[in-house]
């Protein structure tokens, strides 16, 4: 059943590119406060996924749909035009940061809050203070704040993950989703992203949705994991179900290399 509190409900979505199925008839819901970990072998569907929750990716026409907060945002293979106002409830954040290199730290965080801010303000740096404030204090809370003056493509790849955590915080986001958010970090770096990401779900309450290639944090960080296999839930419950056996199951012959942090 929908619960309009619901952070995202999917129900019964498939994605097709040419002959490969991404997902076939996949059906989750993440409720809000929850942290879930999405796991699977590379080419499961994970990405696919959580690019239909956002509405990047549309999906298969059918009686799939995928809501946001309670809002459609997509059906019969659309993405309607709920879709723009539910994603601006998401906080993205992505492998490789997504901030803009040339700008500094603070000036994306401050794009964070540009759906607030008419477009030639923003522009002009013309930023409203209560604004600058909130960004100082997001930089301040995820650790980089000695770095805002600094342009983002001149930090370190966990500075930068922070930022783009702090540029969530600053856009108002009730839940984040996060693709592969810490595959291109050092484990220290990693650790840390993990943590932010663990505190804003407890402590603020913020719905969290995190892609994993390595199992260890998923176990470590969330306690509900859904595994996906060629595009099906092959499990969704808690992480301290995945036994090995299971783990095997999932992974098949990659199984050691979802292990990632415990063979480094
Ligand atoms: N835009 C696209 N065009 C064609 N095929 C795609 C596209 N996006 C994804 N796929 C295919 O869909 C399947 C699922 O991809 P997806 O990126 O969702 O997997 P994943 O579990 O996130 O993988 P990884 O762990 O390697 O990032 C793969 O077979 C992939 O090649």
């Amino acid at each position: 059943m929908t619960t309009a509190t619901a952070v995202a409900s999917v129900k019964d979505v498939s994605k097709t590119f040419g002959a490969r199925k991404a997902l076939n008839g996949v059906s989750v819901e993440v409720k809000a406060g929850e942290m879930v970990a999405l796991i699977g072998p590379s080419g499961s569907g994970k990405s696919t996924l959580l690019r239909s929750i956002t509405g990047l990716q549309s999906i298969d026409p059918g009686e799939g749909t995928v809501s946001v907060f309670g809002e459609v945002v997509q059906k019969n293979g659309r993405v309607t035009g709920r879709a723009r106002a539910a994603r601006q409830k998401l906080g993205m954040i992505f492998q490789q940061f997504n901030l803009v290199g040339r700008l500094s730290l603070f000036a994306n965080v401050m794009l964070g809050a540009l759906g607030r801010i008419p477009g030639w303000k923003g522009v002009m740096g013309l930023w409203p203070a209560a604004d600058k404030d909130k960004a100082m204090a997001a930089l301040h809370r995820v650790g980089v704040s000695d770095y805002a003056a600094q342009r983002a493509n001149t930090l370190s790849g966990g500075q930068q993950q922070r930022g783009a955590i702090a540029r969530a915080i600053v856009q108002g986001a009730q839940a984040i989703l996060a693709d592969e958010p810490v595959a291109s970090l050092d484990p220290v770096s990693a650790r840390k992203v993990m943590e932010l990401l663990v505190e804003l779900n407890k402590r603020d309450g913020l719905g969290v949705i995190v892609t994993l290639h390595q199992v260890d944090y998923a176990i470590r960080y969330c306690e509900r994991v859904v595994a996906l296999q060629a595009g099906k839930v092959v499990y969704d419950g808690p992480s301290t179900g995945l036994d090995t056996k299971r783990l095997i199951e999932i992974y098949g012959p990659e199984f050691e290399d979802a292990f990632w942090e415990a063979k480094a």
